[in-house]
């Protein structure tokens, strides 16, 4: 098989991670790599924010400010997630700017998709896992404003990102003959 199919193929979402440390310089490069994504107008819908080493515990703040019941406590599944972030080596949130215009909005948002599709594949390629979160949480708007997303962006995901500490199966995928109709006449 071919490089590139098998690393499409082989790709997998980390959920248990080692702690080393990953290099923020490779991270950027990375970023770097995974910009030249397909994006109509090229106008590159999207800014980051790493979150690393120190800085981690104001992601973590952040999710456990939007975990708070209206009685001011926070639930211990949300504690003991927290202690899970902590403990993964980086958070990368990707944010894009709303555009008003339905097909604005779509074209920037499968931008960033792909662009972050190039992240996940590029990194996994030098040994480095993620997993893509979109829970409900970054559409809190406490968290939203505890890291700074200004009205008119939407955070698209948060990556979290490591060297693997295990690697799951493959989940199945169907036979695309059976989502795939041919016209040809
Ligand atoms: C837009 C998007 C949002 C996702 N959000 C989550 C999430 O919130 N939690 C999670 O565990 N996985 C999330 N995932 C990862 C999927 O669960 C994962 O891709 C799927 O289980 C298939 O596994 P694989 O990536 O290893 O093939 C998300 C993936 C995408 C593309």
């Amino acid at each position: 098989m071919n490089p590139i199919d098998q690393l499409i193929m082989e790709r997998r979402s980390i959920k248990k991670f080692k702690p080393d440390a990953v290099d923020v310089e490779e991270i950027i490069e990375l970023l770097n790599i995974a910009k030249w994504a397909p994006n109509h107008k090229v106008n590159e819908p999207w800014r980051f924010q790493l979150y690393a080493g120190a800085g981690k515990e104001k992601f973590v703040q952040a999710f456990l400010d939007s975990m708070k019941t209206p009685d001011g406590e926070i639930p211990q599944k949300a504690l003991n997630k927290a202690q899970y972030f902590r403990d993964i080596p980086l958070h990368l949130v990707a944010i894009m700017p709303v555009d008003p215009r339905q097909r604005r909005f779509d074209e920037d948002y499968g931008a960033l998709s792909s662009m972050l599709q190039n992240f996940q594949l590029a990194a996994w390629q030098r040994g480095i896992g993620m997993i893509w979160r979109s829970n409900d949480w970054i559409y809190n708007p406490v968290f939203r404003d505890a890291i700074g997303v200004e009205p008119g962006e939407k955070i698209v995901a948060t990556m979290m990102m490591g060297y693997p500490a295990h690697v799951p199966e493959k989940q199945a995928r169907t036979d695309i003959r059976e989502k795939l109709e041919i016209i040809d006449q």
